[in-house]
């Protein structure tokens, strides 16, 4: 089949009964859910991107092995020029959400296009994974399906491993083998946008110990496969706001879940991973699943990052307080930020790393850059925003209000900005504005920058424990070398 319309996702939405639970209640369907519909559509435009001339021959290519045009994420990359290709679908994705959404398509497939094109790894601890993810990776290109992903356990007790909770299956673990397929129970924390996704794929963050072998899993599932349950955090909008009043947080908002496995069968043919810890362990740095994914989220924050920082700008022009220094200093600030972010990913793109098979990948180093600096530069984009919107930020009327004919007098004279500044174009800049650094749904965006791929200090310890192992700090050898300067001086 190859790349899909945004109806033919919106199909196969409606075609499921995935088990969703939200604010007490069975969501019987996802499609017509307030909540979600909003966020369905702005994925079915994704989908319908791929087919606009606009965008088709930068998003999509043919695929050499069945001749059908699928989306770039499916691309092995094997030089420079494909990771612009690869580049250019993360561009025009993040741009038509914003850089909002984390997880749309694109991620996941990064994903498992790289576990596929890293096969062999698998391949060595049990031939059947490797031929498993090949075919999944098959599976989706050729159907273009979407996915959403869970590698964290509950937080229950962080200070034990998973074999050590007081209950066996609170994390997601193996039960039994069955000739049909594996059996498995617990939980995973944290899926983003489960409900309206095709598939969901389990693999794990590195840090399993001797005795989590049950644990040790990588396997792939329909989402409305029996036994899975998603139980939906706290809504943060009702999916009934004016977009007028609420133009990002209306649109946007990813739903993320609990998913509660309740003795779900794995069929064999989707297992990935299972029973092995050092292979668990040893999944993410051997098949490239941070690596290439990274530019994704790069590419991504880059845009959310800009986006924040224009809205910054604007903000300050519409009310005339870009004229004092210390605002000027703020803006530049976040404007120096997204420069430094847009060096990075070209650094990344241009020292790109090439892999036995040929395969390559954006410079790591960069792109833990990135990763490093993002939850850091992202929430001070969100402060200034704050500091230069202060009290107008809390002070905007709604859309009512501009339609209501006894207050429209007081809404053209008391809301106006400066000069050229029209009222309604100025609270609608304060709106976009309040999405971001106000609603629940900007602290959400926030929190996301923070921890989408695990928790930035340790992190940052990774990093700097790999950056060593490859690094001789050789400068300070140099130096160190430099004849003795007292000595240099007596034998002159
Ligand atoms: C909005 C959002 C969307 C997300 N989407 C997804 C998704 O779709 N799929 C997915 O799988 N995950 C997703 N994540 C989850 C993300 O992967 C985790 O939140 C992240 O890995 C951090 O783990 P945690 O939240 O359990 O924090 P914890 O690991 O519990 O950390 C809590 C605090 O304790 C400290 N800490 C904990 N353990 C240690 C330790 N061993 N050593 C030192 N300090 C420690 C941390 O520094 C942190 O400050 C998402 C997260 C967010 C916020
Ligand atoms: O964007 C990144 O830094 C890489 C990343 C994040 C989360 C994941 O689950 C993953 O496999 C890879």
């Amino acid at each position: 089949m190859g790349i899909r319309t945004g109806a033919q996702y919106i199909e196969a939405v409606k075609s499921r009964q995935p088990e969703v639970w939200m604010s007490g209640r069975k969501i019987t369907n996802v499609f017509e859910e307030p909540v979600f519909k909003r966020p369905i559509l702005e994925m079915a435009n994704l989908y319908d991107m791929q087919h606009d001339p606009k965008y088709q021959d930068q998003i999509t290519h043919i695929c050499e092995e069945t001749g059908e045009r699928v989306n770039n994420a499916f691309l092995v990359p094997r030089n420079y020029e494909d990771l612009q290709k690869r580049r250019a679908v993360f561009e025009v994705f993040a741009r038509a959400t914003f850089g909002l959404m984390g997880r749309t398509p694109d991620f996941l497939n990064v994903v498992v296009t790289s576990m596929y094109s890293n096969a062999d790894f698998l391949d060595k601890y049990n031939p059947d994974w490797a031929v498993n993810i090949k075919n999944y990776y098959r599976y989706i290109r050729d159907n273009d399906l979407f996915l959403t992903h869970a590698i964290i356990n509950p937080q229950n007790d962080r200070s034990k491993s998973s074999h050590e909770q007081n209950d066996m299956f609170t994390h997601l673990g193996a039960v039994k083998e069955t000739p049909e397929g594996l059996v498995v129970r617990g939980a995973k924390m944290l899926a983003t946008l489960a409900p309206i996704t095709d598939e969901v794929i389990i693999y794990s963050f590195p840090g399993f110990k001797p005795g989590d072998e049950r644990y040790a899993l990588a396997f792939a599932l329909p989402i409305d496969t029996p036994g899975l349950r998603m139980l939906c955090r706290e809504p943060m909008q009702d999916g009934t706001r004016p977009l007028f009043d609420h133009p990002l947080a209306s649109r946007f908002e990813e739903m993320d879940a609990v998913l509660v496995f309740d003795n779900v069968l794995v069929p064999w043919d989707r297992v990935f991973l299972y029973n092995n810890v050092e292979a668990a362990n040893l999944l993410y740095p051997k098949t490239g699943i941070a690596q290439q994914p990274a530019h994704q989220s790069g590419v991504r924050g880059l845009i959310k990052l800009q986006f924040a920082a224009e809205v910054a700008c604007r903000v300050a022009d519409s009310i005339g307080v870009d004229v004092f220094l210390n605002v000027q200093d703020q803006l530049g600030e976040l404007i120096q930020s997204v420069e430094t972010i847009r060096a990075l990913l070209r650094v990344a793109e241009h020292e790109f790393e090439t892999l036995p098979s040929g395969e390559v990948m954006p410079g790591g180093v960069s792109l833990e850059t990135i990763r490093g600096l993002m939850p850091t530069v992202y929430p001070r984009a969100i402060e200034v925003i704050q500091i230069i919107g202060a009290g107008g930020l809390l002070m905007s009327p709604t859309g009512a209000d501009f339609a209501a004919p006894e207050i429209a007098g007081d809404m053209e004279r008391y809301y106006l900005g400066r000069e050229g500044i029209s009222a309604e174009q100025r609270v609608k800049i304060f709106k976009l504005a309040w999405d971001l650094c106000g609603e629940a749904f900007g602290q959400r965006l926030l929190q996301y920058e923070r921890y989408y791929t695990g928790d930035p200090i340790r992190k940052r310890a990774i990093f700097y424990n790999q950056f060593k192992r490859n690094n001789t700090f050789s400068l300070v050898d140099e130096a160190l070398n430099l004849p003795d300067f007292v000595k240099d001086k007596t034998t002159v």
